[in-house]
C-alpha cells in the first residue's frame, strides 16, 4: 500500500505489527497479525487489516500499546493444546475472554491532550487451554503479612480448580516461601476449605524472609508442580517474579501467578488491593472510640494510630469516612511539630475551637522527625521497621500541654493488628473470589509470570514487572486529598517549603543489599 506520510514507526500491538500512516486527509492503520501462541510459526502474518479513518477533524480511533503478559509458549512452543473444559456448556461460551481483549489503563482524560494508552489484557477464561485437567499440579502459598481475605482466595483457587477444571491434585504450602522447602504441604480439597472464608488470616500461615529461589524451585520441580499461586504483597510479587524467570531458564511449564495482596493498598495499577475495604472499616472503628472519649471529658485529645508503612491509604480513607478527624498525618506529607505550622499549634487551636481533637496518624508518618532514627533495623522481608510515631506524638503532645500548664485528656488508640486480623467483609469476599477464579483461568491458558486486579473496574492481567517497580502512594494533588484536607481543616497547619510526593506509582524505598545481591 502507498503511503503519502508516515505518522510513526511501526509498533507490535500484542501479536500485532500496526503501521499507521497518512492518506490525504485520512489516517490508514494497517495490522499485520501474526500466527501466536498456537501457530506453527508464531511469527509469520496469519491476516492484514487496513482500516482508514477520516482525520484530523472526524472521529479517530486510536490504537494503544497492549502490556502483554507471558505465555509459556514464549519459551515452550510446542505445547498442546487443549478446549477449555467448560466450552460444551453453551451458557459459559459466552464469557469466554479473547486474547486481544483489553483494559485501558486511563480512561479519564482530555480530549486535548495526548493520553497513556497502555492496556491490560482483559482477565477470564479462555476458549482453549495449555493444561489437560489430569496433568495439574497445584500449589498455593501466603506470604507477608495477614490481610482480610487470604482464605477467600485460598478456598477460590481450590474450589475453581476443583469444580470448573477437574483438579484433582492441589497442595498448600504452609508458612509462606520458606514452607516450599522446610515444611510438609497439605493436600487441598473442597471440603476442606469449605468454611475457611468466615476467617481471619490464612490456613496455610504465612511468614516475612525465607526466599531461596534455588531451593523453592527445586521443590516445585521435584514434586511435579506447574501451577503455583503466590497470594502476597509488593515483597511476595518480586519473589514471584525471580521465580518467573528462574522458571524460564528451567524450561519449566509452570505458570506462577501472583494474587496481590496488602492492606496498604500499596500495589500499583490494580484499583485497591483485597481487604483494604476491611481494614478501613476496622480503623473507623478505632476513630470512632476516640472521637466518644475526646467528646466525655474536657480537652478531649484522642490520638489513632493505624497502618501504613509507606502509603497512606488507610488512614486517609478511615478520615475521609469517618468526619469527626481534625488531621490526617500520612508518609506522603511531611509535617513539623512545633511553630506556627507545627502540629503542637494546630491542635492547641481546635481544642479551643471544639473542646476536643482527633488526630490520625499512619505508621509510616513523620519518620524524620521521630528521635530514635539512628540505625535502620530490617525485618526478615528486608523491610525497614519503623520507629513508633504514635508513641512518640503521644509523648510530645503531652508534654507541649504539661509546659503550657493546660489540661488535657490525651487518649491514644493504636487497633495494630486489629485491622487486618478479622475476616472479609462482603465486598472483599467477593472481590477475592472473582482474583482467585482469575487466577485459575490464567494459569489454563498458558499465563505466567501475572498478577490479577481491576483496572478501572474490570479484572486484567498485568505483568508482574509492570507491578515491581513502582509503589501506589497516596497523591496529594489529587481532589481525594484535597478533599480531606478541606474536611479537616488541617491546611491550616501545611507548609508549603515541606512539599512532598505529588503523584501515585512513585519508586519503592531502595532494598537492602542482601536481597538485590
Ligand atoms: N526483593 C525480593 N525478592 C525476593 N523475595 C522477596 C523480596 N522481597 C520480599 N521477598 C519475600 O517475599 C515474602 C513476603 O515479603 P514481605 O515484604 O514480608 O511481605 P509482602 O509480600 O506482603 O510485601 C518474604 O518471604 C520475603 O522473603
Ligand atoms: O508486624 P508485621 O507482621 O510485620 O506487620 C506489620 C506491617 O504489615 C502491613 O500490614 C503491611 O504488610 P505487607 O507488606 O505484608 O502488605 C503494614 O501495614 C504493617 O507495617
Ligand atoms: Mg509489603
Amino acid at each position: 500500500m502507498a503511503f503519502v506520510t508516515s505518522l510513526a514507526p511501526p509498533r507490535r500491538v500484542g501479536k500485532a505489527e500496526v503501521t499507521r500512516a497518512r492518506r490525504g486527509k485520512n489516517v490508514v492503520v494497517a495490522i499485520e497479525r501474526q500466527g501466536g501462541h498456537a501457530a506453527a510459526d508464531p511469527e509469520a502474518v496469519v491476516s492484514t487489516d487496513v482500516i482508514e479513518y477520516p482525520s484530523p477533524e472526524g472521529p479517530f480511533c486510536e490504537l494503544g500499546h497492549l502490556s502483554e503478559v507471558a505465555h509459556l509458549t514464549d519459551y515452550l512452543p510446542d505445547l498442546e493444546v487443549y478446549k477449555n473444559p467448560a466450552a460444551g456448556r453453551e451458557f459459559i461460551n459466552r464469557y469466554f475472554v479473547d486474547n486481544g481483549d483489553a483494559v485501558m489503563k486511563q480512561v479519564v482524560m482530555n480530549a486535548t491532550k495526548p493520553r497513556d494508552m497502555t492496556m491490560y489484557m482483559r482477565a477470564g477464561p479462555r476458549e482453549s487451554v495449555y493444561f489437560h485437567p489430569d496433568e495439574v499440579r497445584a500449589a498455593i502459598v501466603s506470604c507477608g503479612g495477614i490481610c482480610p481475605g487470604i482464605n477467600t482466595v485460598i478456598r477460590e483457587v481450590v474450589e475453581n480448580l476443583w469444580y470448573e477444571y477437574g483438579v484433582r491434585s492441589i497442595f498448600g504450602v504452609q508458612n509462606g516461601y520458606r514452607g516450599f522447602y522446610s515444611k510438609n504441604w497439605k493436600t487441598m480439597n473442597p471440603e476442606m476449605v469449605d468454611q475457611i472464608h468466615k476467617q481471619g488470616g490464612t490456613i496455610l500461615g504465612s511468614s516475612r524472609g525465607g526466599f531461596d529461589c534455588r531451593k523453592i524451585m527445586d521443590a516445585l520441580e521435584t514434586r511435579g508442580i506447574n501451577h503455583v499461586y503466590i497470594i502476597g504483597g509488593d515483597g511476595t510479587i518480586r519473589g514471584a517474579n525471580i521465580l518467573a524467570s528462574e522458571a524460564k531458564k528451567r524450561f519449566l511449564k509452570l505458570s506462577v501467578v501472583s494474587v496481590p495482596k496488602t492492606i496498604d493498598n500499596d500495589i500499583p495499577v490494580i484499583d485497591r488491593s483485597f481487604g483494604f475495604e476491611t481494614a478501613v472499616e476496622g480503623a473507623l472503628r478505632a476513630i470512632n472510640a476516640a472521637c466518644v472519649e475526646a467528646q466525655s471529658f474536657p480537652n478531649g485529645l484522642g490520638l489513632v494510630k493505624l497502618m501504613g508503612r509507606n502509603s497512606g491509604f488507610i488512614a486517609m480513607h478511615a478520615t475521609l469516612s469517618s468526619r469527626d478527624v481534625d488531621v490526617c498525618l500520612i508518609p506522603e506529607v511531611p509535617f513539623q511539630m512545633d511553630g506556627p505550622c507545627g502540629l503542637n499549634a494546630y491542635v492547641e487551636k481546635r481544642l479551643k475551637e471544639r473542646g476536643r481533637c482527633i488526630v490520625v496518624v499512619a505508621e509510616g508518618a513523620g519518620q524524620d522527625i521521630v528521635e530514635d532514627k539512628r540505625t535502620i533495623v530490617r525485618d526478615r522481608s528486608g523491610n525497614r521497621l519503623l520507629s513508633d510515631i504514635g508513641l512518640y506524638l503521644y509523648n510530645e503532645l503531652k508534654l507541649y500541654f504539661q509546659q503550657k500548664e493546660t489540661e488535657i485528656n490525651l487518649k491514644y488508640i493504636d487497633p495494630t493488628y486489629m485491622i487486618r486480623a478479622v475476616p472479609a467483609n462482603a465486598a472483599d469476599n467477593l472481590y477475592c473470589t472473582m482474583l482467585a477464579h482469575m487466577a485459575v483461568h490464567g494459569a489454563f491458558a498458558g499465563f505466567t509470570a501475572f498478577t490479577i486486579g481491576p483496572v478501572n473496574g474490570f479484572h486484567a492481567y498485568i505483568p508482574l514487572a509492570d507491578v515491581t517497580n513502582l509503589q501506589n502512594k497516596v497523591d496529594i494533588v489529587d481532589r481525594n486529598w484535597l478533599r480531606l484536607v478541606a474536611s479537616t481543616g488541617q491546611s491550616e497547619m501545611m507548609d508549603t517549603s515541606l512539599a512532598g510526593s505529588d503523584s501515585n506509582g512513585t519508586e519503592p524505598e531502595a532494598e537492602p543489599d542482601f536481597l538485590t545481591a
